[in-house]
């Protein structure tokens, strides 16, 4: 069959494994990706045993490693927990919200002619099962739970997968490469690792 009316994912397995079949391509419409992840009904007793949070800062768990193609993540973003304005390595990103609200600004790249503060190219506020989807091409983003009293989760996937990205500081534009890691993968807390410090961005 054809996959031009997008199947609908009917649980997170599900949605994994529909993922897999698309990304067996070497092609991948961004639509399609974006279509299916939205078919899918969050159901939080289908992802609560990836979700753990920090009082800190926002958390990340690895869900499916997508064949090598793709990660999938869960990342747990407490009240007002936020991300610092970050590019996406030249992948694609796509980010579903799973439970609560999630601001996202857009931010243009820093140019050497405009110092200063960064421009701010537009704000929207994500809701549950709605996916966003952004690329270097389109920008830099800045993802925030502005919410004092609701703790937040979002289903991310990138394509192909990374480990390292760039932060901007927004009131100079200047840049710093940071590792990402994951608080846990499959399910299980992942080791302290001693070598690199823990940095989100
Ligand atoms: N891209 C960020 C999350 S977000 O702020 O889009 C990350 O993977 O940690
Ligand atoms: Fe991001």
């Amino acid at each position: 069959m054809e996959r031009t009316e997008v199947t609908k994912a009917e649980s997170l397995e599900d949605l994994i494994k529909i993922l897999h079949k698309i990304f067996e391509s070497d092609t991948i419409n961004v639509e399609e990706v974006q279509s299916v992840m939205e078919s899918y009904q969050t159901k939080p007793q289908e992802w609560m045993k990836y979700a753990k949070f920090d009082q800190y800062r926002y958390t990340r768990h690895l869900v499916d490693e997508g064949n090598g193609k793709f990660n999938l993540m869960i990342l747990c973003w407490g009240e007002g927990h936020g991300s610092s304005i970050h590019d996406h390595t030249d992948s694609h990103c796509f980010m579903k919200l799973l439970q609560g609200q999630l601001k996202e600004t857009l931010f243009d790249w820093p140019s050497a002619k405009t110092k200063g503060d960064m421009v701010q190219k537009s704000q929207r506020v994500l809701q549950e099962n709605q996916v966003a989807y952004i690329n270097d091409s389109l920008g830099l983003h800045r993802v925030e739970n502005g919410s004092h009293t609701e703790c937040a989760a979002s289903l991310h996937l990138y394509s192909p997968p990374f480990q390292f990205c760039q932060t901007f500081d927004q009131r100079t534009g200047h840049k710093n490469t940071v590792k990402m890691t994951f608080c846990s993968k499959f399910g299980e807390k992942t080791p302290f690792e001693t070598t690199i410090s823990q940095e989100n961005n």
